[in-house]
């Protein structure tokens, strides 16, 4: 098969969907790889890196999206990359549909076959192609609330660790999953004074078992997250209901009510967000503040740190590359039924059943979407 690799384009995104490793791979199981010029160049990955492991260079991404059967990217593609996709190609990257209504209309119109990393499964539980960049993201969610904790950025000024004889920062963190626990992980090395919450009591009980009690865990309700968000100083969004709108677990009212200087960071903003406050930010632009309250929410935070993400990220994703290269969408979705999971959209149709509730969209089991396919 031959495969495709544009250049990220969204604000900031120096992450690049293949590795020169990556493509030595494909290469050495007979398959053909075409990496647009400077692709990965700021990160360490020059021309002559992919050219070396068996890559053709493209001059722009037109050329990529024109030649390629299948497109592997990073970030959901952006409206004049949508417009390039075509009927019968394959698409295998970041979506967040379910919040994004202009580019679910733009796949469907496509015809592409897409396939959402977020909403790939594994048989041993959870999202494996979400999870690299999770752990990346929640760690990241500290040093962005740090940060954002400082006088300059509109912060209250209060040092998460505090010092002897002055008390540290409370954190929450709404969402007990792979971001909540990399982020209070980071919270709890730093000294703070961390409370999580989550809906699974099970992961409740495993998180409490983990950190062995240092820190506070708490089923999440409205009157919980109301009471410890009036007291924190940074307050973390990392819940997630796959593939579907993450639902709003702090009012503006609650907003309006919170210390002044305290800090949100939704990373849940991929899916829309967790705050009712939220709105969707840049590297270049991260923060914005609402009643006093500083908010980051930067939907690519993994992007900061492109090249530990490139790597973290591909070393999730070339497996299943290469079984899509190897076997032909069809048959590697018969064969895998957690690979089948991450189709979203294919020839016009809606085939994840939370993008279709949350936009309006009729579902169609992935099965019988692929049906029409030889
Ligand atoms: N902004 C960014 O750059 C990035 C954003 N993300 C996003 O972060 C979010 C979290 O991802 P993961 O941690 O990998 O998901 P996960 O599935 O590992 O964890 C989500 C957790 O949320 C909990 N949850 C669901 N509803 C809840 C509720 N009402 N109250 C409390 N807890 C609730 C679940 O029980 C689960 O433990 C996702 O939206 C993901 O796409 C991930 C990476 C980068
Ligand atoms: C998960 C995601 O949206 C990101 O890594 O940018
Ligand atoms: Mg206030």
């Amino acid at each position: 098969m031959l495969i495709g690799v544009p250049k990220e384009i969204k604000n900031h995104e120096y992450r690049i969907g293949l590795t020169p490793a990556g493509v030595s791979e494909l290469v050495h199981a007979g398959h053909e790889v075409l990496i647009e010029a400077c692709g990965g160049a700021s990160i360490g990955f020059d021309d002559s890196q992919y050219e070396a492991a068996g890559a053709r260079i493209a001059a722009d991404a037109a050329s990529v999206f024109a030649e390629a059967e299948m497109i592997v990217k990073v970030k959901e593609p952006q409206p004049d990359e949508c417009r390039m996709l075509r009927e019968g190609q394959l698409l295998f990257t970041y979506l967040h549909l379910a919040p994004d209504p202009v580019q679910t209309k733009l796949l469907v119109e496509s015809g592409a076959t897409a396939i959402a990393y977020e909403t790939v499964t594994s048989a041993q539980g959870g999202l494996p192609l979400l999870a690299p960049m999770s752990e990346v993201a929640g760690r990241m969610a500290i040093q962005a609330g740090c940060h954002s904790l400082e006088k300059a950025q509109g912060g209250s000024g209060t040092l998460l660790g505090g010092v002897p004889g002055v008390e540290p920062a409370r954190v929450l963190v709404i969402g007990g999953g792979v971001v909540g626990v990399n982020a209070a992980r980071m919270a709890m090395g730093l000294g703070a004074d961390v409370t999580i919450v989550d809906r699974s009591i099970n992961r409740l009980k495993e998180l409490d078992t983990l950190f062995e009690g240092r820190m506070k865990t708490l089923y999440s309700t409205r009157d919980a997250i109301e009471r410890h968000a009036l007291e924190a100083d940074l307050v973390v969004g990392a819940v997630l209901i796959p593939g579907a709108a993450a639902p709003k677990l702090v009012s503006a009212d609650l907003v309006s009510r919170m210390k002044p200087g305290s800090v949100l960071v939704d990373v849940a903003i991929d899916q829309g967000g967790c705050f009712e406050t939220s709105r969707a930010t840049t590297h270049q632009d991260p923060v914005y503040i609402v009643d006093d309250v500083v908010h980051y929410c930067v939907a690519n935070m993994p992007g900061g740190v492109a090249r530990t993400s490139t790597l973290a990220l591909t070393n999730a994703t070339l497996p299943y590359v290469l079984a899509l290269a190897s076997k032909g969408v069809k048959k590697a979705l018969e064969d895998d039924r957690y690979l089948r999971d991450g189709l979203n959209v294919h020839a016009g149709q809606v085939t994840y059943q939370a993008v279709s509730e949350a936009l309006g969209y009729e579902y169609v089991p992935p099965m019988q979407a692929l049906s029409n396919l030889n």
